[in-house]
């Protein structure tokens, strides 16, 4: 598959089987992530490779955060709550947790540092789908909580910046669905 058809093809996948990935193909996916461009060369990128009860990890982080705030979190209507939040993390055979770590050097311009992260992720996506599998990139609020920092040993100024649940693909390709990109785009000539 040549560059421009995985950028074109790859869509979002949510639904996976538990068909487990080898460990190689998962380093595959990863080292495809550090080429990311990276001003300054900081490497700002921490991954957590989720598989088995591994993933109970982050299944246990999302429960914490879904019940913080809560007053009596062992009430049962809360427990199933937690247990909802709990069972995402099992959602894909893998699920590899991203982080940034920002390079506290005077240079480096913070908001470079997770540009460069994400562009890791897109590396990682497009890996993924140029092997034939699926994955979609999930955060949502619970990503940037400051115990999902906690859960994974990471500083405060640090951000976790999603999780890419990968496996085979259970689903049909969705469609694509982008506007023209010249309705984006303006040219500057002169
Ligand atoms: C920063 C970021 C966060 C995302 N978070 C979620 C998410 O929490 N849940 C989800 O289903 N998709 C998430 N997505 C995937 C988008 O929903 C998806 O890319 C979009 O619907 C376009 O579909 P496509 O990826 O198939 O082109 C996220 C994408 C990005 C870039």
């Amino acid at each position: 598959m040549n560059i421009q058809e995985a950028i074109r093809t790859r869509r979002s996948i949510g639904k996976v089987t538990q068909e487990p990935i080898a460990k190689e193909t998962i380093e595959q996916i990863i080292e495809s992530a550090v080429w990311a461009p990276n001003h300054r060369l900081t490497e700002p990128w921490r991954f957590f490779v989720l598989g088995g009860d591994g993933r109970g990890k982050l299944g246990d982080a999302l429960a914490r955060i879904a019940l913080a705030g809560v007053e009596d979190a062992n009430a049962p209507e809360h427990a199933e709550k937690a247990e909802a939040a709990r069972k995402k993390a099992f959602r894909s055979p893998v699920v590899i947790a991203v982080a940034a770590v920002p390079s506290d050097r005077h240079d480096v311009i913070e908001i470079e540092e997770f540009g460069a992260v994400h562009a890791a992720v897109q590396n990682m996506l497009l890996t993924t789908h140029a092997l034939g599998l699926g994955a979609v990139w999930r955060t949502g609020e619970p990503c940037y909580h400051s115990l999902m920092n906690e859960s994974f040993g990471l500083r405060p100024q640090d951000k976790m910046l999603g999780f890419i649940y990968l496996g085979v693909p259970d689903m049909t390709l969705p469609q694509g669905k982008r506007s023209d990109a010249a309705s984006k785009t303006t040219w500057i000539d002169a």
